[in-house]
C-alpha cells in the first residue's frame, strides 16, 4: 500500500445553539459546526519518534506535557487502529479555534489529526471510528463528556443530538445569521460539568431547570424547522437565564447577551461550557449581524464570528477518505 506523501485532515469548529449541560443528562441538544473558523493538521513522513508540532508544543510526542494528553492519547489509538508503529511521522496542526472558548477545540483538533492519519495511510475513515477515537481525547479534557462537541464539529449540518442515542441533521428554512462573541475569558467545561453534577445531586429545582432545558431544546427544533425566528430568539434567552439560574454562565456573557439584547438581537445566550468562553446572538441577517458585531466589539468582546443560519459549509470532507 502506497502511503500519502501528505496526509490532510480538516475540522470545523462547533456552536451549541442550545441544550449545553442538559445534553449531559440524557436531554437533547443543537448544535452547528462553524466551518470558518476550523482546524487543519497535516501528517508528513519523518524518520524517527512521532513529532509533533502544534502552538502547544513542538517535540517527540511521548515528550509531551500535559496540555497535549489528549492527543498523546488519540494518536496512538488511531495508529493501534491503523496498525501502524508509532514513528517515522510528523503531525502538524494549525488551529483558527480558540481554545476553551466553547468552540470545541479539543474535539476539532482531534477530528483533524485523526483525518489527517487516516488520510496520510490512504485508509477509509468511518464516522463511528472518528467519534470513538476522539471520545478517547474528549474524556481527558471532558470527564465525561456527551460527545456532542465532536458530533458537530465532524458534522457538515446542524445536528440534533442525544447523548448516547445519536445524531439526526436538521434541515430547517431560517435565514438568520448567528453572531459568536467570545468573552475572552478562558471557559471552563470540566469543572462546570463537575460544579453542576454537585449542585443537582442537591437541588430538585435545579434538576427541574435541566429538564426545562431539555423542553426549549426541542421546542427550538420545531422553531427552526418552522422558521420562526422570533420564537427561536426567545427560547435562546430563556436558555440563557436557565444556564445562569443553573451557575454555569458568567458576568460577561451576562453583560454581552444583555449589551446585544439592547442592540437588536433577536435572542443570546452563552454557548458552550461556560464559566467563561462565548455567547451567540441570532439576527435577522448578515448587515445586522456586522452591525452587532462590532457593538460587541464595543463592549469588550474580544472576538466575533458571523455564522448564517443557512451558511454554506466548508466540505470537510472533499478529498479525504471519511
Ligand atoms: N491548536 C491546538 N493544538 C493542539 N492542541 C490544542 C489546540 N487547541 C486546543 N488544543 C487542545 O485542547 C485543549 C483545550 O480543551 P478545552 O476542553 O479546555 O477547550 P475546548 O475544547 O475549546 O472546550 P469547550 O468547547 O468545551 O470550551 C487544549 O488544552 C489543548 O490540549
Ligand atoms: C457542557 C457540555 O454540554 C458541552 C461542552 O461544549 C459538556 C458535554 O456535552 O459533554
Amino acid at each position: 500500500m502506497r502511503d500519502h506523501e501528505t496526509g490532510i485532515g480538516v475540522s470545523s469548529s462547533k456552536i451549541i445553539l442550545i441544550g449545553e449541560h442538559s445534553v449531559v443528562y440524557g436531554k437533547p441538544a443543537i448544535a452547528l459546526p462553524v466551518p470558518a473558523v476550523h482546524a487543519v493538521t497535516q501528517t508528513t513522513r519523518c524518520l524517527g519518534p512521532l513529532r509533533l508540532q502544534c502552538s502547544f508544543y513542538n517535540g517527540i510526542l511521548n515528550d509531551g506535557t500535559d496540555q497535549i494528553a489528549g492527543l498523546r492519547t488519540v494518536i496512538p489509538a488511531a495508529l493501534h487502529v491503523l496498525k501502524r508503529p508509532e514513528k517515522d511521522v510528523t503531525i502538524t496542526i494549525n488551529s483558527a479555534i480558540p481554545a476553551a472558548r466553547g468552540m470545541g477545540s479539543s474535539a476539532a483538533v482531534a477530528i483533524s489529526v485523526v483525518r489527517s492519519l487516516f488520510n496520510y495511510f490512504e485508509t477509509p475513515l468511518e464516522r463511528n471510528v472518528l467519534l470513538n477515537l476522539v471520545g478517547v481525547s474528549e474524556k481527558y479534557f471532558h470527564g465525561n463528556p456527551s460527545g456532542l462537541d465532536a458530533a458537530a464539529a465532524s458534522s457538515t449540518h446542524p445536528i440534533f443530538f442525544m447523548k448516547g442515542k445519536g445524531m439526526e441533521w436538521i434541515h430547517h428554512k431560517l435565514r438568520g445569521c448567528l453572531v459568536i462573541a467570545d468573552s475572552g475569558i478562558k471557559g471552563q467545561t470540566k469543572r462546570a460539568v463537575t460544579a453542576l453534577k454537585q449542585r443537582l445531586l442537591q437541588s430538585a429545582l435545579l434538576r427541574r431547570k435541566v429538564n426545562q432545558l431539555g423542553v426549549l431544546t426541542s421546542s427550538a427544533r420545531e422553531a427552526l424547522e418552522t422558521a420562526k425566528e422570533e420564537a427561536l430568539g426567545s427560547i435562546l434567552l430563556d436558555a440563557h437565564l436557565l444556564l445562569q439560574e443553573l451557575g454555569v454562565s458568567h458576568p460577561s456573557l451576562d453583560y454581552l447577551v444583555a449589551t446585544a439584547m439592547k442592540d437588536g438581537a433577536i435572542g443570546a445566550k452563552m454557548t458552550g461550557g461556560g464559566c467563561g468562553g462565548c455567547m451567540i446572538a441570532l439576527v435577522k441577517d448578515v448587515r445586522k449581524a456586522h452591525d452587532l458585531a462590532n457593538k460587541l466589539m464595543g463592549a469588550g468582546a474580544a472576538k466575533t464570528w458571523i455564522q448564517p443560519l443557512q451558511g454554506r459549509n466548508l466540505p470537510v470532507n472533499a478529498g479525504f477518505l471519511d
